[in-house]
């Protein structure tokens, strides 16, 4: 069904709502029916019916979705592992039927969603192209106008007459690509595409999603974990969590509250550990130590990352705290800095980084406490340690800090004591 012709020139000039909508997907819910008693043979399963056993347990993947899409949108679906985006994928391909609802589609829609569906091994590229290209509803004749398309996308010239089963697994993630993208569908549905082949064919993936966004005639909905792709291409989003739609319209305010929703996923996990303080590093000398945030750990370039750490010394010794900034995306440690602490008992001091000169990451503050050996501070000894249940956590989203190094010096950095009385920094 074709039902959208306008060209795209006209449509440049029509504003977001002027835009007819193309997918509309309507109070969507699907469970699915998760088998616990094997019934082996009809008498079993007789005798578990009169026993009440149903032998499954139902569960519900999508509870009640509703959102629409219209033409030229770049629509992103985000959510954590197991939220149910490729089952929603699957509803809106036809895949699978929803329970409740409805999904409405205007235009041609290409999903790429499994890779290897409807590909035979036994073929060769070429006779894979058109077979692909078929299952997707198109003829033998737009197949032909496509192909030369199709295969100089692939990079896959030379090899299109030879069996698949000889290609490589990345040559024929490459093809399967291909055909979606450069099938003329007006909705182009994409599962997890952005890791397909190497750098330069991701380089070329990244020309084609700038330009299929400048162009308003295409929809794609994407599907993806990389918050910097939902940034860069979507010009809306959605975050799925537990079946339904926590947040719905602006890509940003999507894709920061996917990176809070993780950091908090992880502050969950801390409780747990709290109950055993041997594995937080801690003992009764320092019964006490945690870093926390202040404020939103969710930070960019116009805002400090303020936090706290709160310890606890029970010791005699002079002491002195080190704050280690990890680049959870990276690896490594950047920073690091010491300070010696003037009270013992339990206190919390403040801290603030100024965060303008990391690039986008996650990064995590450990702190730990040492004593000195003897009054002249030669030696000292680690005590106690926040390890990942109990450091602190902060993200940087910015859109000027997309570059992948996370060089910081200390020249340049330093952490602010904003509690002057209990704590100095060292030399
Ligand atoms: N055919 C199926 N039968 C039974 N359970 C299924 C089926 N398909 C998906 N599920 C379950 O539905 C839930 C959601 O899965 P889905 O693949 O939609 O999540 P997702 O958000 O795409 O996850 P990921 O990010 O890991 O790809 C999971 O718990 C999964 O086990």
């Amino acid at each position: 069904m074709r039902s959208i012709e306008k060209p795209s020139e006209i449509m440049q000039t029509l504003t977001d709502d002027e835009r007819p909508v193309v997918l509309k997907v309507d109070h969507v819910a699907k469970s699915f029916r998760l088998p616990t008693e094997q019934a082996n043979g009809l008498k079993m399963a007789f005798l578990n019916w009169t026993k009440g056993i149903k032998g499954y347990t139902e569960q519900t993947v999508l509870k009640d979705i509703s959102f629409e899409v219209r033409q030229g949108d770049f629509f992103g679906i985000v959510g954590r592992n197991g939220s149910g985006k490729s089952t929603l994928l699957k509803i809106i391909s036809q895949i699978y039927m929803p329970e409740h609802g409805s999904v409405e589609i205007s235009g041609k829609l290409v999903p790429f969603i499994e890779l290897g569906v409807g590909f035979n091994p036994e073929l060769t590229g070429r006779e894979n192209v058109y077979l692909n290209g078929a299952l997707l509803g198109f003829t033998r004749e737009e197949i032909d106008v496509m192909y030369d398309d199709i295969v100089d996308f692939a990079e896959l010239n030379d090899f299109m007459d030879q069996k698949l089963k000889n290609y490589s697994s990345g040559m024929q993630v490459r093809l399967a690509f291909s055909v979606a993208i450069k099938a003329q569908g007006d909705i182009l549905v994409l599962d997890e595409v952005l890791a397909v082949g190497d750098e330069a064919f991701q380089r070329k993936c990244d020309n084609f999603f700038a330009n299929i966004k400048k162009d308003q005639s295409k929809t794609v909905i994407l599907v993806t974990h990389s918050m910097d792709a939902v940034k860069k291409y979507c010009n809306k989003a959605i975050l799925i969590k537990d079946g339904e739609i926590i947040v719905s319209g602006n890509k940003n305010d999507v894709a920061d509250r996917y990176t809070l929703e993780n950091i908090r996923d992880k502050d969950s996990n801390k409780q747990h550990y709290e109950e055993n303080s041997a594995t937080l590093g801690l003992n009764e000398i320092v019964p006490v130590l945690s870093a926390a945030p202040v404020d939103s750990p969710l930070c960019n370039y116009d805002s400090n990352f303020n936090f706290q750490v709160e310890y606890e010394y029970n010791g005699t010794k002079p002491f002195y705290m080190a704050l280690a900034l990890h680049d959870l995306t990276r690896g490594g440690v950047p920073y690091g800095d010491s300070f010696d602490l003037t009270e013992s008992g339990r206190h919390i001091v403040h801290f603030s980084i100024p965060t303008n000169m990391f690039n986008n990451g996650d990064y995590r503050v450990i702190a730990s406490i040492h004593e000195w050996d003897g009054e002249h501070t030669e030696s000292a000894e680690l005590v106690a340690f926040t390890n990942e249940n109990n450091a602190c956590d902060f993200s940087l989203r910015d859109p000027r800090g997309t570059d992948n190094f996370a060089l910081i010096s200390k020249k340049a950095l330093s952490y602010q004591i904003l509690d002057p009385h209990l704590a100095t920094r060292q030399f």
